[in-house]
C-alpha cells in the first residue's frame, strides 16, 4: 500500500467518529482533503465546518460544505487533522504545510481532537520532523538566534508567507525529549506567533493507517 491508500484509511476511519448535524473543525493537508472528499462522497450531513487554512475552505466549499466562522461557532463538537509527527502520547509536530496557527486555534476551540495520518508519522521522539515556528517577519533574525541559542537550526522558508501574513521558520536538529516544556519556553519567544508543537493540548485519539489496518492510540 502507499502512502495516500495509507492516508485514505485512516480518514475513512474518522469518518465513523462524526456525529449528524454536528459543527466540524477542519484541518489542513493531504490527509485532510481525503477527508473531506471522503465526507462529502458519503453525504455526511453535518451543521458546518470551521476551516483552518484557505486551502480547506476551497476545498469545503467546492464539495457544498458550509464554512463558518469561529466566533460565531461557539465550541466545536470535533477537530479533524494531519500531522507531521506523533509520539505515543498523541503529542505532535504540525505546521509542514504552514497552517499551525488557524489549527491550533480551531483544535483549542473543539471539544475532541482526532488526528489522522499514515503510521510513518509515528515516532518515538519528537523533532526529526523540523519543528515549524510562525514568527512576525521583523521578529524573524530575533527569534532564529534565541533558537539556535536553543539548540536548533531554524532554516527560513523563503517565498512562503502563511495565511495570517507571516513567516516560517523550520527548526532542524532539535531532540523533543520534554514537549510540554518546549512548547512553553518557544510560545515566551517575542515575535513568534505559534509553534508547531502540539503538546499542551495534545490529540485526543491518533488514527494511523497501516499496512495491516488502521491501528488507533
Ligand atoms: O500545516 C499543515 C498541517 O499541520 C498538516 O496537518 C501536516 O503538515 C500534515 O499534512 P499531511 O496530511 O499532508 O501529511
Amino acid at each position: 500500500m502507499n502512502a495516500d491508500q495509507l492516508k485514505q484509511q485512516a480518514a475513512l476511519a474518522a469518518l465513523a467518529h462524526v456525529e449528524e448535524d454536528s459543527i466540524l473543525g477542519i484541518g489542513t493537508g493531504s490527509t485532510v482533503d481525503l477527508f473531506i472528499d471522503a465526507m462529502a462522497a458519503q453525504k455526511l450531513r453535518i451543521r458546518g465546518a470551521v476551516s483552518s487554512s484557505e486551502r480547506s475552505t476551497t476545498r469545503l466549499r467546492r464539495h457544498g460544505i458550509d464554512v463558518l466562522d469561529l466566533n460565531t461557532a461557539g465550541e466545536l463538537d470535533l477537530y479533524i487533522d494531519g500531522a507531521d509527527e506523533s509520539d505515543r502520547h498523541r503529542r505532535l509536530i504540525k505546521g509542514g504545510g504552514g497552517a499551525l496557527t488557524r489549527e491550533k486555534i480551531v483544535a483549542a476551540a473543539s471539544r475532541r481532537f482526532i488526528c489522522i495520518a499514515d503510521e510513518s508519522k509515528l515516532v518515538n521522539v519528537l523533532g526529526k520532523f523540523p519543528l515549524p515556528v510562525e514568527v512576525i517577519p521583523m521578529a524573524r533574525s530575533y527569534v532564529a538566534r534565541q533558537l539556535v541559542a536553543l539548540g536548533g537550526q531554524p532554516v527560513y522558508r523563503e517565498g512562503f508567507v502563511t495565511d495570517n501574513g507571516n513567516q516560517i521558520l523550520d527548526v532542524h536538529g532539535l531532540s523533543i525529549v520534554d514537549p510540554v516544556q518546549m512548547e512553553s519556553d518557544l510560545n515566551q519567544l517575542a515575535g513568534v506567533v505559534t509553534v508547531g508543537l502540539f503538546a499542551r493540548r495534545p490529540a485526543d485519539l491518533v488514527i494511523l493507517g497501516s499496512p495491516s489496518g488502521v491501528k488507533t492510540f
